[in-house]
């Protein structure tokens, strides 16, 4: 429950500090109003930790440098065709903004209704009412025109103009709603959920970096489900990710959910409670949350009927893969992650490949060489994908699964796990066969390769004496 009482008290604490003071007084003295606006101003009300400190002013970008230039020990005018400065003060970073629409250039904001240079007229066309709140400086006085205070009271996003305008002033204001339900704990208004369900198709004008910049919000987030089930509902997820609400077509055979979309979101949630437990204070892990998202989705592609009625999915782990690949790459996520994703998805299955517990030494080389950089992440959506099972079951893999990392660490004591090569290279290989450069020693090296994986280090002499006795049997 929110207690305004230490909300305003928290907003006249940010009002007070040196930074906001100098700042403040500046601006005032030159002739204009300066106010904090929006995530800041929510998230002291909230009693949130905040990173970002924006300000808006009636001051053009030429006055706002003129200001702050004596006040800074550094100033950037990237963000100016946007209207924004920016400015390092007293060991803090600010961004202020000018309102006043005859700063853009027009390619940049148009408005698409004419609100006024007026802070109000700012706020007004800002995404949601909780952020659509000022504190006036350098006497704070909250500015919220829209009912914000309400709102985050009763825990609502709504959008503060009509929400078909708001949306179509910005589409991706309607992923940032269910990145903000996530995040706050918050509900979206009926008539802003609505419009984003009639509103969908237009996504397609946002580009798919800003697209992908909110889907990695919304994973960061420490319970992204309802955000999810947002996006699925609502249609938005259809139009980037359309795998994921196919899900909800996949009866979930062998766990005990509803479907496999329902399956995927407790695997979601299992991966997170694991990775913080497994690495507590580390960055949210984007690549093993979308891997747990997205680690079935190969299944309604690959479903077969079986003659006795059940079903069962051919190559799914393949298929996923391939088909995660597509989406992030049109979402335009980086290489490294697209491939930490995609090989996760291929060896999701690997695990469960084996008969549980009784994994020889080759295939935990085998198993760990296939995970490659991705081992820990592997645990644990393996884990996340195990305990979802009907509890008998998922003991009895948990046990099996900690067998397996046992092994595997008590492995790596002796050997080196993670870069599986042969012990003999390309030139050894033609010196000790006495054979020149071509496919045979490619042959050779998969031999060797087999060897280690199936032996382990062995040492150079045997691999030697082997590699002999199995050119002189190939003839
Ligand atoms: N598409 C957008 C993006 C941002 N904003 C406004 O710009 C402010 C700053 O945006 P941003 O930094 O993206 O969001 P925050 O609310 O600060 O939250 P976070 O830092 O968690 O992203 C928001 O509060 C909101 O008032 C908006 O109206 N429409």
């Amino acid at each position: 429950m929110l207690n305004m009482a230490e909300g305003l008290d928290r907003l006249g604490a940010l009002a007070s500090s040196p930074l906001m003071a100098t700042l403040g007084s500046a601006f005032v003295d030159a002739g204009f109003e300066i106010a904090i606006v929006g995530g800041p101003v929510r998230d002291a009300l909230l009693g949130r930790t905040t990173n970002d400190l924006d300000l808006t002013t009636d001051a053009r970008p030429d006055d706002i440098l003129r200001i702050v230039k004596p006040l800074a020990t550094a100033t950037w005018d990237i963000g100016r065709a946007f209207g924004t400065i920016g400015a390092k003060i007293h060991g803090e970073q600010v961004e202020i903004t000018t309102y006043r629409a005859d700063s853009y250039d027009g390619a940049t904001r148009k408005p698409t209704v004419e609100f006024g240079d007026t802070l109000e007229a700012d706020l007004v066309r800002r995404d949601f009412t909780v952020n659509a709140m000022a504190l006036r400086l350098p006497v704070p006085a909250l500015v919220d025109p829209t009912g914000g205070v309400e709102d985050l009271v009763a825990r609502h996003l709504r959008t503060p103009a009509d929400p078909a305008i708001s949306f179509g002033d910005d589409p991706l204001r309607m992923l940032r709603a269910a990145r903000f339900a996530a995040q706050l704990g918050f509900d979206v208004a009926p008539e802003t959920l609505a419009a984003m369900t009639e509103l969908r198709e237009s996504l397609r004008i946002v580009s798919p970096e800003r697209v992908q910049g909110e889907l990695v919000k919304l994973l960061q987030t420490a319970a992204p489900d309802p955000g999810i089930r947002l996006l699925v509902e609502t249609g938005l997820m259809s139009e980037f990710l359309p795998e994921v609400p196919s899900l909800r077509l996949e009866i979930d055979e062998h766990h005990h959910h509803k479907d496999v979309y329902e399956h995927s979101l407790t695997v979601l949630r299992q991966a997170i409670e694991l990775e913080q437990a497994r690495h507590p204070g580390q960055a949210p892990d984007v690549a093993l949350r979308l891997a747990a998202l997205l680690h079935d989705i190969g299944k309604p592609a690959t479903r077969k009927l079986e003659p006795g009625g059940g079903v069962s999915f051919y190559h799914h782990d393949l298929k996923g893969a391939r088909l995660a690949r597509k989406r992030l790459h049109a979402l335009r996520f980086d290489g490294d992650t697209t491939a930490s994703v995609t090989q996760l998805i291929e060896q999701h299955l690997r695990f469960f490949g084996y008969a549980e517990g009784t994994w020889s030494d080759s295939a935990v080389r085998r198993y760990v060489r296939d995970a490659g950089a991705e081992l820990e992440r592997l645990h644990i959506l393996t884990r996340a994908d195990v305990t979802t099972r009907n509890t008998k079951k998922a003991g009895r893999l948990a046990r099996a699964y900690d067998d397996i990392e046992r092994r595997i660490a008590e492995l790596a004591e002796q050997e080196e796990l993670d870069a599986i090569r042969p012990e003999l290279d390309g030139n050894r290989i033609q010196q000790v066969l006495g054979i020149g450069p071509g496919r045979e020693v490619g042959e050779a090296y998969r031999f060797l390769l087999e060897l280690r994986l199936d032996e382990g280090m062995v040492g150079s002499e045997v691999a030697e004496r082997r590699l002999r006795e199995w050119w002189a049997a190939r003839g």
